[in-house]
């Protein structure tokens, strides 16, 4: 069976095997947008982990993709994937990646969605040349309203290029850009939807404060960002200007952005966004330490 996207184009991608080794919220994300968007078959996708068989047993159930538990070993599975997903935490990768090289083929694309980990040392890891699409992601693309930036190896052919930009455009949003870009994306939309709902949380419990229970604030809040979000994405209009049509002179707004600015908030938002990025070099920079010794 041949698979077509949803703009009716048929895909690079339908037929081919896509083995997820982690399988975790980010690679659920993922699985759930391509079976959703029509982009892979779930007979095409096969998913490993470490130790929780109920995980696994969990994503069949309701993916139908295949698993060790349908009697596949976890080799036959890696050997006969076309793409395979590397979704373990940073502090797992060199020990996953050391378990499974020797089944990994010239000819396979390794996508890798994990933190920090730079092409180098991913290269280094796997320790014979093949071609790598460095990739950060976010859980939005669950619904397919993610944003993924994508940086090649050298030896990427466009063919591969766009089964990847396929792969993660059948999610949402991809930005290709240079490695040394990652982690600032990192920083800004890798982690970012953190600091929406962490905002969103506050919003909630200070709706909670003036007296609405806490599910019709959860219903003011939502709907709130939801109508911002459209009305910067509808308009085209800049944040800030859209901020200031809210805002009537001496009225409750700028009592409310006033406090903002006494407290520092947009210092401590753009920190948190700088500190997201430094902490994925970090990550990248310890990785790379453990590699070397
Ligand atoms: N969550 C997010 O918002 C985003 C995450 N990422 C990146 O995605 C990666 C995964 O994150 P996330 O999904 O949140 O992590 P989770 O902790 O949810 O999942 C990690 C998965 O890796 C598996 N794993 C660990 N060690 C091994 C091993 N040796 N062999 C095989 N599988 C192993 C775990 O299996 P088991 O449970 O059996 O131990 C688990 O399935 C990270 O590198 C992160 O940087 C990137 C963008 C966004
Ligand atoms: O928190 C993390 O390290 C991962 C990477 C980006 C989002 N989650």
């Amino acid at each position: 069976m041949s698979l077509t996207t949803q703009s009716g184009q048929s895909s690079a991608v339908s037929n081919l095997r896509i083995c997820f080794y982690g399988a975790g919220s980010m690679a659920e994300a993922l699985v759930r947008g391509l079976i959703h968007n029509n982009l892979a078959e779930p007979g095409r996708i096969s998913m490993l982990n470490r130790q929780n068989a109920d995980r696994l047993r969990e994503l069949h159930d309701r993916y139908g993709i295949v698993t060790v538990q349908q009697g596949v070993s976890p080799e036959d599975l890696l050997q006969d994937a076309d793409i395979v997903m590397l979704a373990m935490k940073p502090k797992d990768a060199a020990e996953a990646i050391a378990q499974i090289r020797h089944l990994l083929r010239p000819e396979q694309l390794i996508v890798s969605v994990i933190a920090g980990l730079s092409i180098d040392s991913l290269s280094r890891l796997i320790g014979k040349p093949v071609s790598i699409v460095r990739t950060m992601p976010n859980t939005s693309s669950t619904i397919g309203l993610g944003v993924t930036g994508l940086s090649y190896s050298a030896g990427v052919t466009d063919r591969q290029r766009i089964v990847a930009e396929q792969l993660f455009g059948a999610v949402g949003m991809t930005v290709t850009i240079p490695e040394s870009m990652q982690d600032a994306v990192t920083g800004v939309s890798g982690s970012g939807p953190a600091y929406v709902y962490y905002f969103m949380e506050s919003m909630i419990a200070g709706a909670v404060e003036l007296g609405f229970d806490p599910e019709e604030s959860r219903r003011l809040v939502l709907q709130t960002f939801l109508g911002a979000a459209e009305m910067v994405r509808q308009t085209g209009e800049d944040p800030a200007e859209l901020r200031r049509k809210v805002t009537s002179p001496n009225g409750t707004t700028q009592a409310a952005i006033e406090l903002m600015e006494r407290d520092g908030l947009k210092t401590t938002v753009m920190g948190a966004v700088a500190r997201s990025a430094e902490r994925a070099g970090e990550i990248g920079k310890e990785l790379e330490r453990k590699i070397n010794e």
